[in-house]
C-alpha cells in the first residue's frame, strides 16, 4: 500500500532578487532514493526535483523517515540506492554539503555562549561563496529578539531559541534550506515570522524542504507524504 500526496501547487513566479556575489540558480534533484535503518525500509522510490524559488514539505506519522530522509539529502547519512544532488548553473553538481543550511531538531548552540557569539560561529564556519549573509544583529532582528544579543543563549525560552536558531540560516547565505520541524517550540507568531523567513528565501531563489507535523504556513508548496514504517512505497516521481 502506499500513499503519496502531491501538491502541484507552483508559488507565484517569485521576484528573484539575486545578491552581489551569488551564484545563479540551483535544482534539487531526488532520484529513486531507498532509506534504511537496520533491517527496516522506511521509504523508497523517492524521486523529485525543485528548481529555484521551489519549496518540498515533508510529512507522514511518527517513525516515518522525515529525519531519516532529511539527513539523507544533507548528506549525513548514505542512502541504501538512489541518489541527491544539487545541481548549480551550467548544470554542474555542487557539493550539497557546502550549499545547504541543516537545522535539525536541535538547535546546535552552546547554551554558556552568548546569542551573538552562537551566531558569529555559525556565520564564520558556513560561510558561503552563495553570497553574504545579513550581519548577526540583523538577523537577530528578522527573528524578532532584538536586543538579546548579549544573553547566554541558555538563558532563552525554547521559543526564543528555536528562533535563533532560525537565525542562523540568515547569517550566512545558502542556497538550499533542509529543516527538520523547524516550527517545534514556535507560538503562532513565530510560525507567521517563520513562513515569513521562508517566503522571503524563496523569492530571493533559494529552495527549501522541510519535515514537520505542522501546516508551516506556505501558500503553494508541494507535499510529501512518507507512508510510515513497513509499507511499501512505489512508483512515485515528480517532474
Ligand atoms: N540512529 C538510529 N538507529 C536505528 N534506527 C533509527 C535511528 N534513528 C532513527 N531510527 C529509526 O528509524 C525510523 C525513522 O525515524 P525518523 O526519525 O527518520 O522518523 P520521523 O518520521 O522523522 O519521526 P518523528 O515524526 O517522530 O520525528 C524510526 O523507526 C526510528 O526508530
Amino acid at each position: 500500500m502506499f500513499f503519496w500526496v502531491f501538491g502541484f501547487l507552483r508559488m507565484g513566479a517569485p521576484d528573484v532578487l539575486w545578491r552581489p556575489g551569488m551564484r545563479g540558480p540551483m535544482q534539487a534533484v531526488a532520484t529513486e532514493l531507498k532509506g534504511r535503518r537496520g533491517d527496516n525500509v522506511l521509504f523508497a522510490d523517492i524521486s523529485f526535483s525543485l528548481g529555484h524559488g521551489e519549496a518540498l514539505v515533508i510529512t507522514g506519522p511518527n517513525g516515518s523517515g522525515k529525519s531519516t530522509l532529511l539527513r539523507i539529502l544533507a548528506g549525513l547519512l548514505s542512502p541504501d540506492s538512489g541518489a541527491f544532488a544539487l545541481i548549480g548553473e551550467g548544470g554542474e553538481p555542487v557539493p550539497v554539503s557546502d550549499h545547504c543550511h541543516y537545522l535539525g531538531h536541535r538547535n546546535a548552540m552552546k547554551r554558556e555562549l552568548k546569542v551573538s557569539e552562537n551566531l558569529a560561529f555559525w556565520q564564520s564556519f558556513q560561510r558561503s561563496d552563495s553570497g553574504e549573509g545579513l550581519p548577526v544583529e540583523e538577523a537577530i532582528d528578522r527573528v524578532g529578539l532584538t536586543g538579546v544579543g548579549h544573553l547566554p543563549f541558555g538563558y532563552l525560552s525554547a521559543g526564543q531559541q528555536r528562533r535563533i536558531a532560525l537565525a542562523r540560516l540568515l547569517v550566512s547565505h545558502r542556497p538550499l534550506w533542509l529543516l527538520d520541524e523547524p516550527t517545534a517550540a514556535l507560538d503562532a507568531r513565530s510560525d507567521r515570522l517563520f513562513a515569513e523567513l521562508v517566503r522571503t528565501h524563496l523569492a530571493s531563489g533559494g529552495l527549501a524542504i522541510a519535515a514537520t507535523h505542522q501546516p508551516l504556513g506556505l501558500d503553494g508548496v508541494r507535499t510529501l507524504e512518507l507512508p510510515g514504517i513497513h509499507a511499501t512505497v512505489a512508483g512515485g516521481a515528480w517532474a
